[in-house]
């Protein structure tokens, strides 16, 4: 994602957009990150068909981050193909679309229309949602993510991505990196997704806090850095031909300086992005400019990826 940046008259490329399922599900929340300084832009994981999601409360700041449980409320793809084929993909930023198919059919039927549009905008295939009553994620099935991958790539023929579940592992991030080392046209890692189904309670009112799946819901934010950290980390290490993107727990310049140097290529933001609007992308920029000008790094090549260790 090189949509330049010049902040104090350096230019650098610009690394942040928002994470898919923030400000992202409706027309005018897109709009608001074109005209925003993000250096690009995703919707909101796209089904068949509109969802409404789960019911409030379904997200809540927390002291280190927030909990939320969506349910992947959305529009229906066709409102995001759509919008895709009216963007104006030479004036502005590059336009992600983020498809959550609650069936590998369903992903198939959204994946060919978008193919057959033949658009300049680039796929995340989300297989790592936490939220759905009854549907256990993707991200967790290895055999299962190898049969969508091998259905999925080929029809997209294009580079695409996939939005990946933090993994806890050693063993998964080698097994779940072979998986996606067998496809050519996997170009980016988005690492990670929501810690699934955490749990936050009131001690007052000793009762769950969002109303979904009895309390459980994503964790997301400052208390999952480290796990991100480790996640862009992993894959970074495994798959030296692919780019991984960095999200969770960026709520400054150091933050995506730490992922960046983990080895993401770009940065999402959702937390911080739910809690202070698009207007922390002019502030993340200017911070990351400021740490490499202190740092002597005059480009993201100057340092990414190159994490020393003892
Ligand atoms: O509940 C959601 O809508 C949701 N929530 C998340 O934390 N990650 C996801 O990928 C999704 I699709």
């Amino acid at each position: 994602v090189d949509i330049s940046t010049s902040i104090s008259g350096t230019t650098l490329p610009n690394v942040f957009f928002n994470a898919s399922g923030v400000w992202c599900q409706h027309e005018d929340e897109l709009q608001a990150m074109v005209e925003s300084h993000s250096g690009a832009l995703i919707t909101k994981s796209a089904t068949l068909a509109p969802r409404q999601g789960n019911p409030s409360p379904r997200y809540l700041p927390l002291p280190l981050g927030s909990i939320s449980s969506m349910g992947l409320p959305n529009e229906g793809y066709e409102y995001y193909l759509r919008y895709a084929c009216s963007f104006n993909y030479s004036r502005t930023k590059p336009l992600f679309i983020s498809l959550s198919g609650l069936s590998l059919g369903d992903s198939v039927k959204m994946v060919e229309a978008f193919v057959a549009a033949d658009l300049p905008c680039m796929l995340e295939i989300n297989f790592s949602c936490p939220n759905v009553p009854g549907k256990p994620q993707l991200g967790y099935d290895f055999e299962a993510m190898d049969a969508a991958l091998a259905t999925l790539a080929p029809l997209i023929k294009k580079p695409f991505g996939i939005k990946l579940p933090p993994f806890f592992d050693i063993a998964h991030f080698d097994l779940v990196a072979a998986v996606c080392q067998k496809y050519s046209n996997l170009a980016f890692l988005t690492c990670v997704n929501s810690i699934g189904n955490g749990l936050a309670i009131d001690f007052e009112t000793e009762t769950a806090l969002i109303k979904p799946k009895d309390g459980y819901g994503g964790l997301s934010g400052a208390m999952i850095l480290n796990t991100a950290l480790a996640n862009v980390n992993a894959f970074y290490r495994r798959l030296p031909d692919k780019q991984i993107i960095g999200v969770g727990g960026v709520a400054s310049g150091k933050e995506a300086f730490l992922h960046i140097l983990a080895g993401a290529s770009a940065v999402q933001i959702g937390t911080q992005l739910m809690e202070e609007g698009p207007a922390v992308f002019e502030r993340l920029n200017k911070e990351l400019a400021e740490i490499m000008a202190a740092k002597g790094y005059n480009t993201i090549e100057d340092f990414r990826g190159r994490l020393k260790t003892l």
